[in-house]
């Protein structure tokens, strides 16, 4: 039997007014995917595809050129957050090179200027990709029956939003880890793979390939969002498996929150409906400290990790 097929949502009707049924139908999708798994693919979204498909292409070029040269974009060692180039250390079990920035007025990016166009291929990304996330965040506000504009407003400024471009070496015969399975730690995470796949959800037990598309985007519901549903909505399980024999690209977005944004379980899912909390809160940016240390000081046991579980009741 085929394995089950993660749903396709025509984003369409949110960019036109009138059509009530079209919304109601793409609403009820991503909310059932939102229940099970937290996993879903949007087309028409707003992203132009030329422009995908343009910061892919360059995107490869820059991956390309040599390490002495990636490295002209790396972060000082003193730089106060990871923008720029990187590549995974050797020890860790993820194997990719990655490009990193925050919004394009942020003055810790470093972008490089080879190929021309990139900078501004990226930056141009990243506006579109938050365009799309404005809409996405409405849809899930109404999926969650959350008053009107709620998430709009406790989410109302995007300086900690961040996007990645990344390359992953050929998987060999005996590896083909990418990167770990894993929840993302954000509100949401939108993302462009390229056609080769590689990208996986684990939904009800088993691991499911993400196909893709021309002018597909993929969307996984991140921590935050499972943590104010008090697990309503999931926290999707993800991991991306390297294709033996080429080198795979991808563009990540996170929608964010700013770090002293409090986090816990809303009235809606606890008190309001008779349920205890799921989750003690916190404060956002306690929460990426934990994981950004998890990185640079990984526990040597694996179960260590800190994940969204180190706040559950
Ligand atoms: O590269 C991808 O397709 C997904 C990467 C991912 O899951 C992440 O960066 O958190
Ligand atoms: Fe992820």
């Amino acid at each position: 039997m085929s394995k089950p097929a993660i749903p396709t949502v025509d984003l369409t009707p949110f960019f036109t007014a009138g059509d009530e049924t079209g919304r109601k139908r793409a609403k009820d999708t991503i909310a059932e995917a939102c229940t099970d798994y937290g996993f879903f693919q949007i087309v028409n979204h707003g992203v132009p595809l030329d422009l995908m498909n343009q910061a892919l292409d360059l995107s490869k070029t820059f991956f390309n050129y040599s390490d002495d040269v990636k490295r002209e974009s790396s972060p000082g060692p003193d730089a106060p957050l990871p923008a720029g180039y990187n590549k995974q250390p050797d020890h860790s079990p993820d194997k990719n090179e990655y490009l990193l920035m925050f919004p394009p007025e942020s003055p810790f990016n470093v972008l490089p200027d080879n190929p021309p166009d990139f900078k501004k291929t990226m930056e141009d990304m990243f506006k579109y990709f938050v365009k799309t996330s404005q809409i996405l965040e409405g849809i899930i506000n109404e999926c969650l029956g959350l008053p009107s504009n709620f998430l709009k407003e406790y989410n109302n400024d995007r300086s900690w939003d961040f996007m990645v471009t990344l390359r992953y070496q050929p998987g060999t015969e005996t590896d083909t880890n990418g990167i770990t399975e894993h929840e993302d730690g954000n509100i949401f995470t939108i993302v462009l793979q390229e056609d080769i796949g590689g990208l996986e959800v684990f939904k009800n037990g088993e691991w499911i390939p993400v196909i893709p598309s021309n002018g597909t985007l993929v969307v996984n519901i991140s921590d935050v969002i499972q943590v104010l549903s008090n697990k309503k909505f999931k926290s999707a399980t993800h991991r991306v498996v390297r294709p033996k024999g080429r080198s795979r690209h991808s563009y990540v977005y996170f929608h964010s929150l700013r770090g002293d944004k409090w986090v816990e379980p809303l009235p809606e899912f606890t008190k309001e409906i008779g349920m205890e909390a799921k989750y003690k809160g916190f404060y956002f940016k306690d929460y990426q400290a934990l994981r950004m240390r998890n990185k640079t000081h990984p526990p040597s046991n694996p179960e260590d990790i800190i994940r969204i579980s180190h706040y559950e009741i």
